[in-house]
């Protein structure tokens, strides 16, 4: 049987530990030691709309007892501004393991091509999930997974083969060859939806229904399409109107981190964008306004956070 590992009890770490664990035996590696014992106790809460709330229990370990990590594959599902934490755990796998890395941006290429002797893997996550609490989700936005190799020869075909005919209706995965252009699409949709919804305190479906948000979102697609080719950008501008009405009635993940005090990924996405752009010769004044912009309300946030938790100590 093949084992995964899952690094990062969040909102998706609980969704794949719950999706995966009627087919594999799944691990769920936890930060903290409060949630890893609440998994144990109470196992994963999955709510969808309409339907009733179902409970799956997976085994649990806090991240220190990895001493070696065992599993056939692993997920890595925490934040791009934690994955340096990870990253000595990955380091000495072996080439009959492969890594699953699951985050939005482009932070995570470099770290995932120091990955010499394990396959490393690029994930794509199109599903929509909050976390309620530490053993509960809710399935906001059902999407797919997309996964592409990392250097050609690393597809890590007969787990792709056990997820795609296990999970095919409720879970499904699909494999690219390309993991550059799939994540590049995605860094489009994330450079202009997150940042505008968070500044503009909106759901991601009000940026198509306002004309006025919907003009600075072809401004925005218009200084950062230089990421891809000519002859796609009608198709990818069309993919970020269509994830606008898919996720009409999602927060971004952006507008959660910055109203719950959190760090965003901006670094990873729009922080990219702007390296890319000096990169080539360019310049994008407007994507480095917003990226300043959202640095300020992180700071802001973040510190009347670390205020609220000084002052209920
Ligand atoms: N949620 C979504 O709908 C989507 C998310 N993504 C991407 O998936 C990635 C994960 O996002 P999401 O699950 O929402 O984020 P969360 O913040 O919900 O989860 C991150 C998890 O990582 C844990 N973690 C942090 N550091 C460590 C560590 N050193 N060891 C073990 N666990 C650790 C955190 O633990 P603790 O709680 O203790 O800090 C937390 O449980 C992100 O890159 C995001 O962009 C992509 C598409 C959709
Ligand atoms: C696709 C989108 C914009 C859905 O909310 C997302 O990935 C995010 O919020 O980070």
């Amino acid at each position: 049987m093949m084992k995964i590992g899952i690094i990062g009890a969040g909102a998706i770490g609980l969704l794949y530990a719950y999706q995966f664990s009627p087919i594999f035996p799944v691990t769920l590696y936890t930060k903290r030691m409060h949630q890893c014992k609440l998994l144990k106790e109470k196992g994963i809460t999955l709510m969808e709309n309409n339907s009733p709330a179902m409970n799956r229990k997976v085994q649990v370990k806090h991240i220190s007892d990895m001493v070696k990590l065992e599993d056939d594959v692993i997920l890595v599902a925490v934040k791009q501004y934690a994955l340096h934490e990870i990253m000595p755990h990955l380091m000495g796998l072996n080439k009959e393991q492969s890594v699953l890395f699951l985050q939005n941006g482009m932070g995570h290429l470099d770290l995932a091509g120091r990955i010499n002797a394990a396959k490393p893997l690029i994930g794509v996550v199109e599903h929509g999930v909050k976390k309620l609490d530490d053993v509960t989700i809710i399935w906001t936005g059902k999407g797919m997974t997309k996964v592409a190799p990392l250097r050609k020869d690393c597809m890590d075909k007969q787990f792709l083969t056990l997820w795609e005919e296990g999970l095919e209706d409720c879970f499904p995965v699909q494999t690219r060859d390309n993991h550059k252009i799939m994540l590049t699409e995605k860094l489009i949709v994330n450079a202009i939806i997150n940042p505008l919804t968070t500044l503009y305190r909106v759901k991601n479906g009000q940026l198509v229904q306002n004309r006025f948000y919907k003009n600075a979102m072809i401004t925005l697609y218009e200084e950062i399409s230089f990421l891809i080719d000519e002859e796609k950008k009608e198709e990818v501008w069309n993919h970020v109107l269509n994830v606008c009405r898919n996720t009409a009635e999602n927060w971004s993940s952006m507008q959660r981190d910055i109203e719950n005090g959190r760090r965003t990924e901006v670094e990873a996405i729009l922080g990219y964008v702007i390296f890319s752009a000096k990169e080539q010769g360019k310049t994008v004044p407007l994507t480095e306004f917003i990226y300043t912009s959202i640095k300020g309300l992180e700071e802001n946030h973040l510190y009347t956070t670390e205020l609220r938790i000084e002052e209920e100590r």
